[in-house]
């Protein structure tokens, strides 16, 4: 990495990956990514179908491995323990997976293996067992995503949209300064969104980093800094988020439907420049 002191003006970064490279099953699916996020810092992370985002996202996490290229968590080189200091939520994965289990125990779940539980330094049970407060952080997680009213309902029975919200408050309850989000929008009710943007409002206010996968910025629009568009992975696009733009106008987007977006630029331009 370079010395920080030389680009004071530029805030340290949380996420910071470096030409990354991702090949699955022998092909190559990203093909040198970068990107970063500092915190306070909302990226949306764009693009058509099958460019790679979740890869990419997965590949932060260390649930893929990078072939090549360099990905630093919180300033130092990605390993088991700096990702145990971040919140991810995966793309649509059922919250129970066919273990019973109500909406507070997923909740506080999530507590299980953090090492910045609060009250327990130095001990040897440190992420083992949760915290005294899991239960009270718990609730506070799900009241902060609107379900607290389904804390002792049975996961496996929630709607797709309630258990996305379940999950998203398992990733909170960690405190996590940086999360991610693999489309945490998909299947959850606009109510539920606008309720989820002041959510990621008081996050950013705290000095939170998110990076988030979205098809259209929808709810979030006001809160993101700034947008990176992946196309056949790689990213043809990184700054000004686009104003009530989605993924329609990305050039990897399938135009077969009628709709009444704006026509991508010619010229390699996506048409994302703000206003
Ligand atoms: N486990 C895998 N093995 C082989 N190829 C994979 C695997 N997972 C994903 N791919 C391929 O990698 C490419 C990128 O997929 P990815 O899920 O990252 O895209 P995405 O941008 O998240 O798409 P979507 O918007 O549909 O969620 C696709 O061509 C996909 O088929």
């Amino acid at each position: 990495m370079s010395d920080p002191s030389l680009h004071a003006d530029v805030p340290p970064s949380l996420v910071e990956a470096r030409d990354v490279r991702v090949s699955l099953q022998g092909t190559e699916i990203l093909h040198g990514v970068s990107l970063r996020a500092s915190a306070g810092e909302v990226v949306a992370l764009m693009g058509g179908n099958g460019s790679g985002k979740s890869t990419f996202v997965r590949g932060i996490v260390g649930a893929v491995p990078i072939a090549s290229g360099a990905i630093d968590l919180f300033g130092s080189p990605a390993a088991p323990l700096t990702r145990a200091r971040l919140g991810y939520v995966p793309q649509r994965i059922t919250a129970a997976g066919g273990v019973s289990a109500t909406a507070i125990e997923v909740v506080t779940s999530g507590l299980l293996g953090a090492r910045e539980t609060a009250g327990r330094t130095g001990s040897r049970l440190r992420g083992l067992v949760p915290p005294h407060d899991a239960r009270a952080r718990a609730r506070a997680a799900l009241a902060s995503m609107g379900v607290e009213d389904l804390a002792k309902r049975d996961v496996s029975r929630l709607s797709g949209g309630q258990q996305q919200r379940v999950l998203i408050a398992r990733a909170l309850v960690r405190e996590p300064r940086l999360l991610i989000l693999d489309e945490p929008m998909a299947g959850v009710d606009l109510q539920s969104q606008v309720a989820f943007a002041h959510t990621l409002g008081h996050l950013k206010e705290d000095g939170v980093g998110i990076l988030v996968v979205l098809h259209e910025l929808g709810a979030l629009a006001r809160h993101i800094d700034r947008a990176v568009v992946l196309e056949q992975g790689c990213v043809t696009y990184d700054g000004v988020p686009p104003k009530d733009l989605g993924v329609h106008a990305l050039p990897g987007h399938d135009h077969e439907h009628p709709h009444t977006d704006p026509p991508v630029r010619e010229g390699g331009s996506l048409g994302l420049e703000g206003p």
